[in-house]
């Protein structure tokens, strides 16, 4: 029997199978979850004056007043002339700092007679309330790196550093085939010895929050004719995902349906629990997924290698899930030859186990957000003790 790959041999293979997705051209706001194409440079200054900071009034030098007051600049309102010595001009937050000002004295610490402003309190020094010109970003600056995902944040620097459009890479389009005979599509329709498919929409449902175009095939029963006809609706998907089959079980078809397909394997299992039988494969430039059909195994699974490719073919300088250490809760038990990704609740504080860590217990798989990586053989481990850990987005409590 081959070895079976380290998580990261695998991920690394699967990683280098990414197909690079055409970049397209898209308003800012639609580019929300995609990433960079290119770096993203500032086609503006910004602040593009001197600016308050604070409403109040602007003044010029060291001399302590009063002023004369004789206007007023406004955000998108400026006052159009120099101030003279002993001038000021009421000034509002975001306002720019009118030729002759170089500082703002706020409303609280001011009193103002007729049209006369005089301090009372903490008088101002030099360059005190105010944003100078260019100090968040200046015209030409790389503000983001290309592989940045644009989230709010990114979005808001984009359109403040003067663009109305993002050059992004397309998302992929996903076909996800649930197999086996004891599948059912419709959960009010389930015999005993039936179940509800339920990967299919769990791994659609992780893909579609990414963005993908997702066809569903299936479910599809354990049938070389019956996969043959599904998988040759998977034929324009940039990648395909099964879940089923993937296993040593007389039922097993997948590996050899996806080789009748013209799939050639890269490779089958990793050292891992849960989802070790998983299977990838490709098809010209196709990356094909046979996850394993328990639906803990097919969620972490997908979780660890499919949602990272569809990252790295959106052009994500980081494709991999976000590690953190976090306090373990309880004790956590030793491991044995296959490291593992166990299921926890993470309440802000600790980190504690679900209830099972069965691959099949959806009920616990549902109250999770965070997978603890634990090495093979380690020693049990007490309450206290940092542990990595991979944060989940999965509905809950996260
Ligand atoms: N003798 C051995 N048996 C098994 C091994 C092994 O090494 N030797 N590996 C085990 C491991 S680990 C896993 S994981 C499973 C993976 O099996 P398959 O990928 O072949 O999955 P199935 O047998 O088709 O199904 C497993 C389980 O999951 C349920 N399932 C399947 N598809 C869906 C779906 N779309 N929605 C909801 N639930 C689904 C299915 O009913 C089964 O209960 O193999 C072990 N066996
Ligand atoms: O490796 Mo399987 O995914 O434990 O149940």
């Amino acid at each position: 029997m081959n070895a079976m790959l380290t998580l990261e041999e695998a991920q690394e293979r699967v990683l280098a199978l990414a197909p690079q997705m055409r970049i397209e051209t898209v308003p800012v706001e639609a580019a929300i979850g995609r990433y960079l194409a290119e770096d993203l440079q500032a086609l503006r200054t910004q602040p593009p004056a001197d600016l308050s900071a604070m409403d109040g009034y602007a003044i010029g030098g060291d001399a302590p007043g009063p002023w004369v007051l004789v206007g007023e600049s406004r955000a998108g309102a400026p006052f159009d002339r120099t101030l003279s010595q002993g001038e000021t001009v009421r000034i509002s937050t975001g306002a720019h700092l009118p030729r002759g000002a170089d500082r703002v004295l706020i409303q609280e610490n001011a009193q103002v007679t007729d049209q006369t402003v005089a301090c009372f309190k903490d008088f101002p020094n030099a360059l005190r309330h105010v944003r100078q010109r260019g100090f968040d970003f200046s015209k030409g600056d790389h503000v983001l790196p290309a592989g940045t995902r644009v989230g709010p944040a990114q979005l808001a620097l984009a359109l403040g550093a003067g663009h109305g459009t993002l050059d992004v890479r397309i998302t992929p389009k996903v076909a996800v085939l649930d197999s086996g005979d004891e599948l059912v599509a419709d959960p009010a329709e389930c015999a005993d010895h039936h179940i509800p498919a339920s990967n299919g929409a769990m791994i659609g449902a992780m893909l579609a929050e990414l963005g993908c175009e997702v066809v569903r095939l299936g479910p599809v029963p354990d049938d070389h004719e019956a996969l043959a006809f599904a998988l040759a609706k998977a034929g324009d998907a940039d990648m395909l995902v099964t879940t089923g089959g993937a296993s040593v079980g007389d039922h097993d078809l997948m590996r050899p349906a996806l080789e009748a397909w013209g799939a050639s394997l890269d490779f089958w299992k990793v050292a891992m629990k849960p989802g070790k039988p998983i299977m990838v494969a490709t098809k010209g430039a196709q990356v094909i997924f046979g996850l394993p059909g328990n639906p803990v195994s097919s969620f972490v699974t997908c979780f660890l290698f499919v949602v990272p490719l569809v990252h790295a073919a959106m052009g994500a300088s980081q494709p991999l899930p976000f590690r953190t250490n976090l306090t373990a809760g309880s004790t956590l038990p030793g491991i044995g030859s296959r490291r593992e990704f166990l299921r926890a609740i993470w309440d802000g504080e600790t980190v504690r186990l679900a209830d099972s860590q069965d691959s099949s217990a959806l009920a616990a798989l549902a109250h999770t957000n965070c997978l603890i990586d634990r090495p093979a053989h380690a020693v049990e481990i007490e309450a206290g003790t940092p542990v990595p850990c991979l944060l989940l987005k999965n509905g809950g409590i996260a």
